[in-house]
């Protein structure tokens, strides 16, 4: 069976409580334990009183979490981009243009470099806590390098996101249709096979970007093609993203900084799909954040994701995207918390991960602290680290 007792386990959080009460929907027990076999949670029960296991892992009193769900990352790349964040630090605002740099640096990088940066990335998310990983494509804009960027993500997570609708590359600057059928013609066919979703960067309020009717374009081509739609929206400015993503039941409209009642109604109004906050892309860009206590108290289901990116959040710390939730979104430590896990795993359309539940993914990270507050309570420290 080669079954293990994760036990001494001071607070687990299940995330599996009632929801409604986002402290009653942590399901927080004490005194519990846990047996996990082949990756899949077995048993959870009093530690007084286990079944038999081969074996053990004693926790000595700290808190166990469901693993980090990252829903929204665009860890494949080459290059840097820390003069652009230094340059907007004195006031140059950011407008996608930045993306351009990191495509040129990513097309002369070989799979082998590209693999060796991914990983590196891939465990210092692990190292903070994190279990699930969403990575998009994004930085090549030609078919061989978006086509190989999904390949190398494949490689690491199965939640890989076609996204050739990033930017405009600067050769197709004064032939942005052409772009486009390429993107949603010979790009989409060569990527589709290694992603599960399709996303666009949906922005009026960039030159670089693509406006409603070119998104609908690219979405809609996805989903003919099999893959299920995802949308930047609603980042830099006011824009058509969130109302696209709901038309389309995308799973999630990431970004949402800039929303009118109509964003938020249209939000309120579904199922379907999840507003992802990137709190993380208002610390590093010094954009206003998103106002994440209208939805909640519209009842919109939200995410939290680091965005870990070149340009606009370098940063895999989801610890860092919970306290910043806390600190600057008005989010209780319990909704930051149940948004970094179960809401991302919806934003995924998954709920085998981000819950600790009998039959889910035994996905689990241990915090160095005796209660799940420290993770708003002590930023910038290392308590979390994904179990195994
Ligand atoms: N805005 C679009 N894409 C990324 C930024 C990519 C970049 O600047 O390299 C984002 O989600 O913020
Ligand atoms: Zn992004």
């Amino acid at each position: 069976m080669n079954a293990t007792l994760v036990t001494g386990i001071g607070e687990l959080i299940t995330a599996d409580g009632p929801a409604g009460d986002p402290e009653a929907e942590l399901g927080v027990r004490r005194d519990a334990a846990i047996i996990f076999s082949n990756n899949t949670i077995d048993w959870i029960g009093d530690a007084a009183h286990t079944p038999p296991a081969d074996h053990r892992i004693d926790c000595e009193g700290r808190t166990v979490i469901p693993g980090f769900v990252d829903s929204h990352t665009h860890l494949v790349y080459a290059g840097d981009r820390s003069a652009e964040f230094a340059a907007r630090m004195t006031g140059v605002p950011y407008d996608g243009g930045g993306i351009a740099t990191t495509v040129a640096a990513t097309r002369v990088a070989d799979d082998d470099t590209l693999r060796r940066l991914l990983a590196a990335r891939v465990q210092e998310a692990r190292s903070q806590g994190t279990t699930t990983l969403e990575i998009k494509s994004g930085y090549g804009l030609d078919v061989d390098t978006e086509a190989r960027i999904l390949r190398l993500a494949r490689e690491v997570t199965d939640e890989t996101t076609y996204l050739g609708a990033h930017v405009i590359p600067p050769e197709f600057r004064d032939s942005r249709a052409e772009y486009v059928a390429l993107v949603t013609g010979d790009m989409l066919r060569a990527c589709a096979p290694q992603a599960r979703w399709i996303d666009v960067f949906c922005e009026p309020n960039s030159p670089h970007a693509f406006d409603g009717d070119e998104a609908r374009t690219v979405l809609l081509a996805g989903i003919e093609e099999g893959l299920l739609p995802r949308v930047h929206g609603n980042q830099l400015g006011p824009g058509p993203g969130v109302q696209l993503a709901v038309e389309l039941r995308a799973a999630s409209v990431d970004h949402c900084t800039f929303l009118r009642p109509a964003d938020v109604d249209a939000l309120a109004s579904t199922d379907d799909t999840i507003a992802t906050l990137l709190p993380g892309v208002e610390f590093s860009t010094r954009s206003p954040y998103p106002d994440a206590r209208a939805l909640l108290d519209a009842g919109v289901q939200i995410a939290l994701a680091s965005d870990c990116n070149p340009g606009t959040c370098n940063s895999t710390s989801m610890p860092l995207m919970i306290a910043l939730a806390v600190r600057e979104m008005g989010l209780t430590p319990a909704e930051a918390l149940l948004a970094a896990t179960k809401g991302a795993a919806k934003a995924l359309r998954r709920s085998d991960i981000g819950i600790i539940r009998v039959g889910g993914r035994a996905d689990l990270t241990v915090l160095d602290a005796p209660s799940y507050l420290h993770l708003a309570y002590r930023p910038g420290v290392p308590i979390a680290r994904a179990l195994g």
